[in-house]
């Protein structure tokens, strides 16, 4: 981002927000994202959305890791197609977003490779696993000893997502125990049929369920903050949520934004020293 930008534009970390792809009546095409993932990186980050279409190979990765501050990776209905971590073919009552999956697995690479501080929610944790070389269950409640992670969909919105559904145990020492040092386990919403099979070479696991579920893990080798969770804490920003207040959801956020802004801070720095350096040139 250029320094001529107004001060209020300059001075915020952009934020990249991934779209899903979705035909919507009358069956147009749509790069869609929830607006509660964009408020969670406005208000709960302090960050400038900006809204990353779900354009595959089209889009430049090192031009737009180049100038982003943060990536935030959105949930959303649609699985990741199986076949990019060797999965049995899904079951036909999946559904599937391809140019999401060519859109995000790349630029999960990229933009950890290039220190761009992520957060992964929901679907997002899973494309987080699955880019990085880790597996998924395909439908979690299926497996022995786990339980049911879906959402009772007899129950309005608010209360799929307002609904504390089981404890995860933060991992001791760990980024997310970091963030929460308050207690050891946290209740958290569960929204999700898929999981974690097998966490991906250099992830830490950061929580477990209490069914022995991974729900959230960090990137060991990441040059900044590269953090993955199963829940929903872009719901504390949802505009319809009512009443409700979800400290670790803001604190998850509000930690992911800290990152977010040093970043900023140091590729300003970074801009303004090779500005300098080519006035001195002149
Ligand atoms: N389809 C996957 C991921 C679940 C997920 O991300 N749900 C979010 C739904 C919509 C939203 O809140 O944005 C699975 O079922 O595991």
């Amino acid at each position: 981002m250029s320094s001529d930008l107004p001060l209020s534009c300059a001075t915020l970390p952009l934020i990249g927000v991934n779209a899903c792809s979705q035909r919507l009546p009358e069956k147009h095409p749509f790069f869609i994202v929830g607006e509660k993932y964009v408020r969670a990186v406005s208000e709960g980050a302090g960050g400038m959305p900006l809204v990353i279409p779900a354009l595959g190979d089209q889009i430049p990765l090192p031009q737009l890791v180049a100038q982003l501050d943060g990536l935030l990776l959105t949930g959303s209905p649609s699985n990741i197609e199986p076949h990019h971590y060797d999965g049995e073919p899904s079951a036909p009552d999946s559904e599937h977003d391809p140019s999401r999956d060519a859109t995000t697995l790349p630029l999960v690479r990229a933009a950890v490779a290039a220190g761009v501080p992520v957060l992964g929610i929901c679907r997002g944790f899973q494309e987080m696993n699955v880019a990085l070389g880790g597996t998924l269950h395909q439908k979690v409640h299926e497996v022995p000893g786990y339980r049911d992670h879906r959402e009772d969909k007899t129950t309005s919105i608010n209360d799929q997502y307002n609904t504390l559904a089981h404890p995860v145990t933060l991992q001791p020492g760990g980024l997310l125990a970091s963030i929460w040092p308050h207690e050891a386990d946290v209740m958290v919403n569960s929204l999700h049929g898929q999981g974690v099979r097998d966490l991906a070479p250099g992830l830490q696991v950061e929580a477990i369920a209490d069914d022995g579920l991974i729900e959230a893990f960090s990137v060991q080798q990441a040059k900044r903050f590269a953090l993955a969770v199963q829940w929903h804490p872009e719901w504390q920003w949802h505009p319809d949520k009512g009443v409700g207040e979800f400290p670790f959801y803001r604190a998850i956020l509000k930690a992911f934004g800290d990152a977010c802004r040093e970043r900023h801070a140091q590729r300003l720095a970074t801009q303004q020293s090779g500005k300098q350096t080519t006035v001195g040139m002149l």
